[in-house]
Formats: C-alpha cells, structure tokens, sequence
C-alpha cells in the first residue's frame, strides 16, 4: 500500500481510533515523510546553507589532507627507492667544492659515536669536520677525542665554550664554529643524527644547482627502546614525514627542520648573519625562509636524516611534541592553527559528517574507511622510508604506538597551544609572540642520556607531573584494550597456537637461504 493511500485510511477511520494511537500514527508517518524527503529529494534543497557550507568545507579538507598525504607517499616511493651516485664526490679535491661539517653537541645522545662517525665516513673529497661543545664538562668531548683518535687522518677539530649571541643555546654553541669555518659551503648536522657515506657528494651537487639556497634531509627515526621512543617514530615517520615531503614538493613556502641542512655561509651573511637567529628558538626555519625570500629555492636528496632514539620516556615525547608545537605555534600561525584538522581523527570526524550528509554514508563506516586507510597509507610509506617489509611484530607495534599517538594528538595539540614555555636539553625558555625566546632557567645537571634524546624537564612542576600521569595511565588502558584486541586477531590467524621462537628463526634462516641463492 502506497503512503498516499495509506494516510487516506487512517484519515477515513480517524475518528474510531483512540486519539494516542492516532497521534502516534501521524508522528510516524511525518517522520516517513521527513525522511523520504532527506533520501530522495537532493541534499542541495533539503539542507540549510550553514549545513551545505559545513558539507562542502569537511569534504574538501578530507580530498585536500588525502591528497597531501598521497602526495608525500608518491615522493617518497619515487625519491628513496635508490641511492644514486653523485657528481662531486668524483672530483678531485682541488675541484670539488670544499665543505665545513659542524656537529654541535650537548651531551651524550644515543649512538653518539655512530652518529659522529658517519660524518668522518663521508665519501667526499674536501670537507672539515668541526665539533662544537658549549662546556667543558660536556661529556661529549670524550666521544670525540675517541673518534679524533680513531680517523687521525680527518681534518677535524673541537671548539669548546659558547659564546652568548642570542638565547638560542644550539646557536650560542655553534657560533664560534661558523666563524672559524675554511669552506663557504656549511652543513649543520644535529648531534643526534647519522647519514649515509654519500649523502654529502649528492647534497652538493644539488645545492650547485642554479639558484638553489639550501638542501635538507628528512628527518627518520630508528631504533626506538621505549614506547616513548615509539610514539616519537612514529610521529616523525608517518604524520611528518609526509606533510615534510608533500609540503616541500608542492613548496608554497619555506618548510625546514634543522636536523640536516647544508647552506652556504656568504648567504646567510647575506640575511644577516647567524648570530641574529639566536634570538629566535625556531632558528632553523626562520634562517631557511630567510633564504627562501631571498629567492633561492630548498631542494631534497634521497637521503634520510636518520635518528636513533634510544629509550626516550613518554614524558620526554610529549615535551618534545609540545616545545615543536609551540615553536610553531607563533613562527608559522596560520598552519599551526589547521594543524590538528590535518590529524586523522578530526579529520575523519569531519569528513564523515560531510560524506553522511552528501551521500547518507553512515559516519561510523566512513570513518572505518577513513582510518584504515590513513593506517595503510602510513605502514606504506614506514616500509618505503625504512626499505625493510615489516613482520608481524614490527607491525603489532606499529598498530599499538600509531593508534596511540593518533588518539593523544589532539589533547597533545590543545595542552601545547596552551602553553609557551618550552625544557631544551638542560634549560626552560618562554616563547615571545614575535618568535623571539627568553631563557627561564637552566640547570646544572649534565645531559647525560645514553640510550636518550631526552629533553626532559629540568623543574617539573606539580601540574606538569600530574598531567602526564593522567595521560600515561590513559594510555596504559588504551593500550591494554588495543593489545587484547591485537592478541586475539593474531592468534584466530594461527588458529590459535603460540609461535615458536625456533620457528621463527627457521623462517629467518629460511629467507636467508633464499636471498643467498638469487
Ligand atoms: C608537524 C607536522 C605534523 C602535524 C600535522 C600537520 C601539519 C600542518 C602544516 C604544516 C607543518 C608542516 C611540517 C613542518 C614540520 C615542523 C616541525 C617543527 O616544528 N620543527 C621546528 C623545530 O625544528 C621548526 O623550528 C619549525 C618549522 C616550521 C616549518 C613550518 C612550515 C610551514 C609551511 C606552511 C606551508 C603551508 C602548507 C599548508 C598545508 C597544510
Ligand atoms: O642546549 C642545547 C640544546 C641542543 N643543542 C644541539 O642542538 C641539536 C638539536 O638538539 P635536539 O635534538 O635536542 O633538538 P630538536 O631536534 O628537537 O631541535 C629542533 O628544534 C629546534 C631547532 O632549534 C633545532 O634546529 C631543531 O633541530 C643537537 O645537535 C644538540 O646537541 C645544543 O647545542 N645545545
């Protein structure tokens, strides 16, 4: 029976019904007709403007955030597929391009030695290698004089005392080094990272290229001992990874990170000199987009700025996630103000609402959709930059700390913004509005983290303290749930039975046998 009809014969019988189950029938029936309206009548006429506005707004940050990422996956399965061979690191040393290393050091980082040592192991013909230490307690200058000893023949030396340009303690440390550098070209290379023996001959021959400023690596974290440390690999292999590289592909504006960059000293005296970016906490990006300005472009090789993390706390990643956030919080306003709609969550929330209302998708199955292929997107380009096929126990962790840390990036994003002092290393600074820093207070225990990138707080108040003991036992719980989850789709896979350790080597050695015989 047609609805027509239908509302007919309860008119006709109307007045023999009991007035409640009229009411209901009516209720019932308004509510068929409201909603064969929303189905088959376009969404364009039966939705508000403000609703159609909203529509229109959550989908196209959905495309543009998808395509951002799919962009930063293209870039990287294109770019660090294979290493090629570079031009410069075949000239002779009279011809190449001399380049001055600095390494500024504070403290023991993890795998400091193998950091340090890939430096030295650079296949290039002309290039200094100078060590930059603010104190003279530092026990960094120990690793040092270790490596010195170990490659006697290295043009390599060791500055030791900053000298106070500016607030900036990395800055203050590395100055007396840019000073004293032989080479106009300059490479400033974290503590904290180690690259490949070609990395530097391809990063020359990109920087002489015609009208280029600066090259940059990707940062890329390995070795991660903690869950700390696995929250901040994965926030930097996945999230940051591909918006660093789409960002940079697309390159509306400068978009830099201080862990690898190579620049040359006459362009920096050309913007002022160094020592005017010691003001600034955020000196890596505000000397890149003073370059950029300029008009001198950014370019990228296939290498990695690897850094190992060692056993970073989860305290040590929230401070070091919220000191990034509010650097950029008054550097680059705007970006850092739709930072948390380029995250998964907020992003698949709004697009489902949009998706609902456009196509009546139910909002938990676009969000499903949504989520899983945000994970599948970042494993992917896990696999591309890490260039191993991860197994099923990377992958059971990668699962736990990128569920994790996607669920914690928003009140991550909202406790940072809220905030504007920031804990480097061994001393606290607040952030001005116009980007500059004032140094708070700093403290005299010695950075001595091995196993650590630690940037932990030197005077952790109470609040601080409470607050991270509030989201570790959240996270705590999340992860139980996850991992109860994780155990009982892994053993359905087995049928049930626990994988052998022997039979997991006899498949390593299987694969092995493999690999030996092609
Ligand atoms: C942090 C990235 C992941 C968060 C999610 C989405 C981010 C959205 C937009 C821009 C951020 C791009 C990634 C830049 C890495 C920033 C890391 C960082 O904070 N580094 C600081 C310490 O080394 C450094 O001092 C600051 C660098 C700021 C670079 C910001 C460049 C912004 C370029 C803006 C281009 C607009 C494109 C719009 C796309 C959303
Ligand atoms: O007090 C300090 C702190 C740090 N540093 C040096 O600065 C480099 C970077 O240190 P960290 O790894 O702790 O810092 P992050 O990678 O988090 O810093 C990032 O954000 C802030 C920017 O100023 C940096 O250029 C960028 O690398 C290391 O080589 C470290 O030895 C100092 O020389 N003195």
């Amino acid at each position: 029976m047609g609805n027509e009809n239908f509302f007919r014969l309860v008119q006709h019988y109307q007045e023999q019904l009991p007035s409640d189950v009229q009411e209901y029938i009516m209720q019932t029936y308004n509510y068929g007709q409201e909603s064969f309206r929303r189905h088959h009548v376009s969404v364009w006429e039966s939705s508000t403007r403000f609703e159609l506005t909203l529509m229109i707004l959550a989908i196209a940050l959905w495309c543009f955030v998808i395509s951002l990422s799919v962009l930063g996956y293209f870039v990287a399965r294109t770019r660090f597929r294979s290493s090629k061979k570079s031009l410069s690191s075949q000239l002779p040393a009279d011809k190449a391009p001399g380049v001055s290393i600095i390494r500024p050091l504070k403290g023991v980082d993890c795998n400091l030695f193998e950091n340090l040592s890939s430096s030295f192991r650079q296949n290039y013909p002309k290039f200094e290698i100078i060590f930059s230490v603010a104190s003279e307690n530092d026990p960094a200058i120990a690793v040092v004089q270790k490596l010195m000893k170990k490659f006697p023949k290295a043009d390599a030396r060791l500055i030791i005392g900053d000298r106070n340009v500016g607030v900036n303690p990395k800055i203050n440390n590395i100055i007396r080094a840019y000073e004293s550098v032989k080479y106009d070209i300059i490479w400033i290379l974290d503590s904290n990272v180690y690259v490949d023996p070609g990395c530097l001959g391809r990063s020359v021959d990109k920087l002489c290229r015609p009208n280029v400023g600066l090259v940059h690596h990707l940062p890329f974290a390995v070795r991660p001992d903690t869950f700390g440390s696995e929250l901040e690999m994965i926030f930097i292999d996945t999230i940051h990874a591909k918006m660093y590289l789409a960002i940079n592909a697309m390159g509306p504006d400068s978009c830099v990170v201080g862990k690898s960059n190579l620049y040359r000293k006459s362009d920096i005296e050309d913007v002022g000199g160094l020592a005017q970016f010691g003001k600034y906490m955020a000196e890596d990006n505000l000397i890149a987009s003073a370059i950029w300005r300029k008009g001198f472009k950014h370019e990228m090789t296939c290498d990695l700025a690897y850094q190992p993390l060692g056993s970073m706390t989860i305290s040590d990643y929230f401070l070091r996630r919220s000191r990034w956030t509010r650097i950029r919080k008054y550097t680059v306003t705007a970006a850092t103000l739709v930072e948390p709609f380029i995250e998964s969550i907020l992003c698949g929330l709004c697009a489902s609402y949009g998706f609902n209302l456009l196509w009546h998708i139910h909002p938990l199955n676009f969000l499903a959709f949504h989520l899983v292929l945000w994970f599948w997107i970042d494993l992917k380009l896990f696999q591309i930059l890490s260039q191993k096929k991860v197994d099923m126990e990377t992958l059971r962790g990668f699962i736990m700390a990128w569920a994790i840390r996607e669920i914690t990036a928003l009140p991550l994003y909202i406790y940072s913004m809220g905030g504007t002092t920031v804990d480097w290393r061994e001393g606290t600074y607040r952030l001005m509005r116009d980007s500059t820093v004032v140094k708070i207070s700093s403290s005299n225990r010695q950075h001595q983290a091995s196993g650590s990138i630690s940037s932990s707080p030197p005077s952790s108040n109470n609040q601080r303290t409470l607050f991270f003991q509030f989201i570790v036992s959240i996270l705590t719980s999340v992860m139980l749930v996850i991992n109860f989850f994780i155990d009982i789709l892994f053993s359905s896979q087995r049928n049930g039975n626990p994988i052998e350790t022997t039979e997991v080597e006899d498949l390593k050695d299987s694969e092995k046998r493999k690999d030996s015989y092609k």
